[in-house]
């Protein structure tokens, strides 16, 4: 009996001293973590713990909370250790060609699969290079077939026929249509185009055919809270970690793992008639000489940059068309002249698109205040430390995007920098014009770690909304709730309805 007691008292004491020593932990690791950026500004519980993100994350006040960080300044603590910057400067210096500054393991928290690293969450700096160069000929389009726009104008052409067969209204008819969901299939199609050299086939019906884009509504949130978690992304990623026994497998009947068992598949027939290689871009990584595993993390990895970011941005534009009646009218009337003019093909080639300025204001300002990544991308400042923005930053320091910030930033955009206002673009000085477009170059990120798809993604948003207007007019149908957005990571949008009528020039 006395031994039972004995027992009990030592499993208690074990347990309040287990709790006492975590409790100690959190204090010490907290405490020094304030102490080491007391001299930078930020929300008071963010100085301490990860709580204020996560709250932010769950609670949906992403856009609201980082975009007004910029009245604390240009560098903000947001985490323990971890800073955002809404200046330009400082992440074009911290991803400068000969920046000494790393990744931060938090890209390693956007991996799908223990086993698998893609140029995407690769951290070390030297892997990521090599995977970087094996895959820039086929980002470049150098192993398209026809390049990179003619991919794009195929599917742009196939977007005007799916509205033309199922979405077109009429005043005896309204077919109201989820302009989110059909961004979506669009580039989804681009991209899977030219990854594989055949579109996946949203655009055949305007359906989510591998069930993809229903699978990132899902993750995304997850994902995001996971990424701004060290603790959750240290139990979770490590070889022997959750994602190991809980993370997607192409066994599963629904889900990621239905998209990898396709994405392998293919790759798997690939390698197996390597003897008859494809114009496409995983011919390219093939001859590039990467692994079947590194295909299969790349393709992945395409799919998941280049298909919301892009769509999103797209979604946007129609978006803030439709709500501002004169940049409507505007953009129509330089898309009639350009047509009736003979000053563009059929689709708009991008070279063309470059040298209308409202078509170039319109993209600019979507690609602006609709950017669909929002913050996060963080490295690490070196050993020693370094002074950014007039403020020091200790080594180990993680320093990221604060990308609703910068595309927010008064000092840059103006005083309605919170409205779309295309004419920011072309009613202002040339300096005023060269600070705005290098503060959106480097939304794609910098140096080594610029976006790889940039190319693909410019070609779509110069063409999409001049095509779309071209040949349709959209009006938005539920006035009262235009769209349903939520704010991660990058942003999702459902229940855009729109209609979608034939072009009338007549008030034009
Ligand atoms: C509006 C559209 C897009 C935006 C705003 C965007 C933005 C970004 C950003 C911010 C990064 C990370 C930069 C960093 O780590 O510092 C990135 C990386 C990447 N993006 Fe995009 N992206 C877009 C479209 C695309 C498209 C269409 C593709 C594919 C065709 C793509 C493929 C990639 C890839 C593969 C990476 C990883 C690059 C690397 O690890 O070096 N992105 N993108």
């Amino acid at each position: 009996m006395d031994f039972l007691i004995d027992a009990e008292l030592s499993n208690s004491t074990i347990l309040g001293l287990a709790a006492a020593s975590f409790v100690i932990w959190y204090v010490v690791t907290a405490f020094t973590a304030w102490y080491r950026l007391r001299h930078l500004p930020g929300p008071t519980l963010a100085k301490f713990s990860f709580l204020w993100q996560a709250h932010t994350i769950v609670t949906q006040q992403v856009s609201s909370r980082y975009i007004n960080l910029r009245e604390y300044g240009p560098l903000v603590v947001v985490a323990p250790g971890t800073v955002v910057t809404n200046d330009p400067d400082v992440l074009r210096e911290i991803s400068a060609a000969r920046s000494t500054y790393k990744r931060s393991f938090w890209y390693a928290g956007a991996k799908f699969t223990h086993d698998t690293d893609s140029m995407g969450t690769q951290v070390d700096t030297a892997a990521h290079d090599i995977l970087k160069a094996k895959t820039a000929g086929p980002y470049a389009g150098r192993e398209t077939e026809g390049g990179l726009e003619r991919a794009v104008d195929a599917q742009l052409v196939r977007l005007v026929d799916l509205i033309r067969r199922k979405y077109l209204s009429t005043p005896n008819e309204l077919r109201s249509i989820d302009f989110a969901k059909l961004s979506r299939c669009f580039t989804m199609d681009v991209i899977s185009g030219l990854v594989f050299g055949k579109p996946w086939g949203h655009l055949d019906e305007g359906e989510d055919v591998l069930g993809w884009i229903g699978t990132m509504d899902k993750l995304l949130p997850m994902m995001s809270v996971g990424l701004e978690l060290p603790a959750l992304r240290d139990i979770m990623i490590p070889k022997y970690g959750l994602l190991r026994w809980f993370g997607p497998k192409t066994s599963d009947r629904s889900g990621l793992g239905v998209v990898m068992k396709h994405v392998n598949e293919t790759i798997r027939e690939r390698f197996q008639n390597k003897d008859k290689p494809t114009k496409d871009m995983m011919g390219g990584f093939i001859r590039n000489g990467m692994t079947r595993s590194e295909c299969e993390g790349e393709a992945i990895l395409a799919v998941l940059a280049g298909n919301d970011t892009t769509a999103s941005t797209i979604r946007s534009s129609m978006l803030y068309l439709m709500a501002t009646p004169h940049a409507y009218a505007r953009f129509k009337k330089e898309i009639k002249e350009a047509v009736e003019q003979g000053k563009v093909s059929s689709p708009i080639t991008n070279e063309e698109a470059q040298k209308l300025p409202y078509t170039q204001a319109v993209m600019y300002e979507t690609f602006r205040i609709g950017n669909a990544v929002t913050f996060g991308h963080y490295k690490v400042v070196p050993r020693g430390g370094d002074t950014l923005a007039g403020y020091y930053l200790p080594g180990g320091t993680n320093i990221g995007h604060n990308t609703l910030g910068l595309t927010h930033n008064k000092k840059i955009f103006g005083e309605d920098a919170d409205i779309f206002r295309p004419e920011r673009f072309l009613d202002c000085r040339a300096d005023q014009k060269t600070g705005m477009m290098r503060a959106l170059e480097i939304i794609w990120g910098g140096g080594r770690w610029t976006c790889a798809g940039k190319n693909v993604a410019l070609i779509e948003l110069n063409k999409t909304a001049f095509e779309l207007m071209r040949h349709f007019d959209f009006q938005v149908v539920n006035v009262h709730n235009p769209v349903k957005e939520r704010a991660y990571i990058s942003k999702l949008h459902d229940d855009m309805f729109v209609r979608i009528s034939e072009a009338d020039w007549s008030c034009i």
